[in-house]
Order: C-alpha cells, then structure tokens, then sequence
C-alpha cells in the first residue's frame, strides 16, 4: 500500500508544519455557522491542503465530497451538493439520539473539496468561472478550494472567499513524520538518511514520504545507501535528466528520458524553463525559447481542453526541442535548482509579480509565470547591466528584488549599483513625465469585470518569447478553448522599459 494514502493525517493535529495555516482553517470550520463564508487552502503540491481538508471534516463530524474543478461536469455536481441545505435529522433518517436540532444539521454537514481550483477558467465557457463563484457565494454548505496557484484564480473568486496560504514543510517538520513512518513500520533508520530525504525534498512531505517507501523497500534499515538505491531511482531523477538534456543527448535521446523521468510535462517544462539559463547562452538559448514557448503552447491547450493528449508535444519541445537547440554537448558540473518561481510562499515574487502586474496591466498568474521568468533569463547575472538597470527602474525594484530575478548576491557592489542607478533613472523619468514612471508601456486595462468573464489572461499563451515581441499568438489562431478576448499579455516585458 502506498504510504502516502496509509499515513494521511485523520484529525487535524497530525497536519504537519503548518500550524498557523492549520488553527485559522480549524477556526474557519468551527465558526462556518457565523460567516457561511469558503475558504480557499493554497500552496505547493504534497504539503497537506487536501489531507487538511479531510481531517478538518472527520474532527467536525462532517460528510465530505471531493471533486475535481477541472471536471466539465463539477458546476453541477457542486450544485446539486453546495445548494442543498444541510438535511435536518428527521428527513436524513439520523441516529443522533440528542434531539437537538442545531446538532443533528451540523451532522448532516457535507464539506465540499473543489480541488485544482485553479484551475477553473480554462474549463468552463465565461458564464462557467463566474457561475462557481456564484454557487460559492450562496452555498449551504461549507466549500474548500484547493490550489497551487492562487493568483491563478478570478479576482471575483479570491474575493468571495477567505484564503489560507499553505507553505512548504521544513525539513525539520518533515523528519519527525519520516521517524514515525518508520516506527511504525518497525523498521531501523540512520538519522542522516531521514535528513537527507527530508532535505532533497523541498518542501514537498508527499514526496518525502514516498522516497522513504522507495528506500525502505526490501529493507530493514533505511540508510544512505538504500536511498541511492531505493526503486525510485530506477526512474531518472530530475537532475540527471537535466544533465541530459541540457548538457549530453541527441533529441531522440532526450525524449525518451522526458519519458523515463517522474515528473510531469508541466513540471518538466518548468524544471528546464528554471536551469537553462545555467547551461544555454546566446543563439541557442533563444532556439531553445523558441521550444519551450512551443511547449508552454500546449501545456494550456491541456488546461484549456483537458485532453492530454497534447502533453506529448509539451514534452516533444521541451525535451527533444530543446536538446536540439543545443550547440553540440556540454561537459562540466552544473548547480541545478528547484524553479525558483514556482507555486506559493514567496513574499519576494509576490511583490515582484505584482509590480509587474501594475505596471504593465497583466494579470498577477502571467506576471509569475510568464513574465518573471522571461526577464530572469534576459536579465541572468545582472547582464546587461543597461536592460537590468531598466527593468528595476520600471518595476521599482529594490536589491532583494534584482537579486531573485536575476541570480547575483544581493549584496553584491553589482547589484547595489544597479539599483542605485535605477533609482536615478526613475526620478529623472517621473520629473519629465510628471508621475509616469517610464514612457512606453503597454497598459492594457486590468480587467476588472473578470468575475463575469471568470479568466484573468490566457493561459499558455503569453510565452517567453512574447517579451521579445515574437507573435507568439500568430501560431494561435486555431480553435483553442481559451478564446478569451486577449488582453495582449505578451507584450509585456521589454517593451516597457524603454
Ligand atoms: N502537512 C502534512 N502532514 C502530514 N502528512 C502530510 C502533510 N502533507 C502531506 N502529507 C502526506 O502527503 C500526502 C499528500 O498530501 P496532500 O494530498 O494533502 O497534499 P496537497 O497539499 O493537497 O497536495 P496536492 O496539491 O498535490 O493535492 C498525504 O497523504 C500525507 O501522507
């Protein structure tokens, strides 16, 4: 049995390392009577959301129903479970013997699991996102969304709910809930080794606790040793699939390791758009943007459509586009890293992210994941200096924020200097345009009508070529569900510096 299924937290106190998170969603389940409000659990994959969303229901006494947001058919079914008030003892034939009215409904509750909401917009027709929001405005009953990505979501549905950020589990939250695995389990274990599954986690406790299943397998001690050769490995670890990719292997190659690799195209995309800036430069880094925009394409026809078919091509650019955009192989020993912008917790790419949303009038979800990482490979090791100095002057950014988008120190003489200069160049730029900060940005009016459209920017669309004025929507003409009216996104980028 999987491990991850057999040690899902049941009560609410088995919810590991997020305790704050996890008392505001207790108290939010507790006073629902009072507010009837939904809430919204964000944040990485794997660190609890929807085993706290279970466990929250079984301490209440609560019914659950999960569904699944990207479903077609889930504004119905949330209907026909959100509308109904809860039952009253007498009709629901309940035993609870207190005769207590108030109670018996409380036990008759169903909490509602929408997971991936997040991922509604591209799913529905507009009245669809806008519907949901609706249902959860009046629901009868109490509703929790799940999502990685909260800015991914309508404003109007933000706003109808309360939202409780999730962040990714500490290696030292992690570890107590490895050693009790293995208790549990009654088998030994080398304390370095739960340390080093915890730490090369990042983050993520349901990939911890699957590694340890890995390594524990055919085992009675955990050690360093079985971690490097528990089963898992036999599948490519992402690392050396980078290495693969990026540095050694023909495309035909490359493919199949997108295949023997246990990741999806949509985090295999992101792992590549994260390091290839580490490995490429020059002309094949712009061939490989070219890819991976390519890829970026159909990972939102997927979204949009839920046919995965399409990831095939997703993993045909990302993996065998971009090693073959590679001027032949590469030796030496990169740093690979974890995408820096993914999911969540970062309080620095949340300002980043909404600056650039400000400014250039796209949507907080595009910034993330389109722009952001668009100007870290433009901008690497803060070269040129010129165009850094540019983008922080129009994003307002201080040292913290250039050194995440770019990679240097932050307390680099390099980096000071730069904003430093920035901020020059920004006064000069606000006395000739009395309170504009830079002339030339592309403002498209942030839409504030999105509850009624439900979609805050076209996903998959605004790629990273977009910033270099490439027609990224020229390739897009064709029937693709998210036909929302463009906001043209990919403009952003670029072309408001200057
Ligand atoms: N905070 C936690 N405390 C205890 N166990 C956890 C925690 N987070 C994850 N796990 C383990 O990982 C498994 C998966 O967690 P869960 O599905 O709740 O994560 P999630 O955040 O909802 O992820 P996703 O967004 O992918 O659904 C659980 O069954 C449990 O075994």
């Amino acid at each position: 049995m999987d491990w991850t299924e057999k040690y899902r937290p049941t009560t609410l106190s088995e919810v590991r390392g997020n305790d704050k998170a996890r008392d505001a969603f207790a108290k939010w389940g507790r006073s629902w009577d009072d507010h009837r409000k939904a809430v919204i659990l964000h944040g990485s994959p794997g660190i609890g959301k929807t085993s706290a969303a279970h466990a929250l229901a079984n301490d209440m006494g609560w019914d659950t129903v999960e569904l699944n947001a990207s479903d077609k058919r889930t504004g119905d079914v949330i209907e026909r479970f959100a509308g109904r008030a809860a039952m009253n003892a007498t009709l629901a034939g309940s035993s609870n013997k207190t005769g207590d009215a108030e109670t018996d409904k409380k036990q008759n509750r169903q909490l509602v699991i929408l997971d991936e909401a997040d991922n509604i917009h591209g799913n529905y027709d507009r009245g669809g996102a806008s519907a949901i929001t609706k249902l959860v405005k009046k629901s009868e009953q109490p509703i929790v969304l799940i999502a990685n990505e909260f800015y991914d979501m309508s404003r109007g549905l933000r706003n109808a709910c309360k939202d409780i950020e999730f962040r990714d589990v500490s290696a030292r939250s992690i570890v107590p809930v490895l050693r009790d695995i293995c208790r549990r389990e009654g088998l030994e274990y080398d304390s370095d080794a739960l340390q080093q599954i915890a730490e090369s986690n990042g983050g993520d406790l349901r990939g911890a606790v699957n590694d340890l299943q890995a390594a524990a397998e055919g085992e009675e001690k955990v050690t360093l040793e079985t971690i490097a050769t528990g089963s898992r490995d036999q599948s490519m670890g992402i690392f050396e699939f980078l290495d693969a990719v990026l540095k050694e292997q023909d495309p035909q190659e490359a493919l199949q390791s997108s295949y023997a690799v246990d990741e999806t195209p949509d985090d295999i995309t992101k792992w590549i758009e994260g390091n290839i800036t580490k490995v490429y430069e020059g002309e094949e880094l712009a061939r490989a943007y070219e890819f991976l925009a390519n890829a970026d394409r159909w990972l939102g026809r997927v979204r949009a459509s839920q046919n995965y078919s399409y990831w095939r091509y997703a993993g045909d650019n990302a993996a065998a586009g971009v090693a073959a955009a590679r001027d032949g192989t590469k030796g030496g020993w990169t740093r690979f890293g974890r995408p820096q912008f993914w999911a969540g917790s970062n309080k620095t790419a949340d300002y980043v992210a909404q600056k650039i949303a400000e400014e250039s009038g796209v949507s907080m979800g595009t910034a993330r994941r389109d722009v952001i990482p668009f100007l870290a490979a433009m901008t690497h090791h803060c070269k040129p200096r010129e165009l850094t100095v540019a983008m922080a002057a129009a994003y307002d950014l201080d040292e913290s924020h250039v050194s995440f988008i770019t990679g240097s120190g932050e307390t680099t003489n390099k980096v000071e200097s730069i904003v430093e200069d920035a901020q020059e160049l920004r006064a000069e730029r606000m006395e000739e345009h009395s309170g504009s900060a830079f002339e030339g940005a592309v403002r498209s009016e942030e839409d504030e009508t999105d509850e009624a459209d439900g979609s805050e920017d076209d996903d998959g669309q605004a790629t990273l070529t977009g910033g270099a004025g490439g027609d990224a929507d020229a390739a897009d003409a064709d029937t693709d569900a998210d036909d929302e009216p463009e906001k043209d996104d990919s403009q952003s980028g670029l072309n408001d510096f200057f």
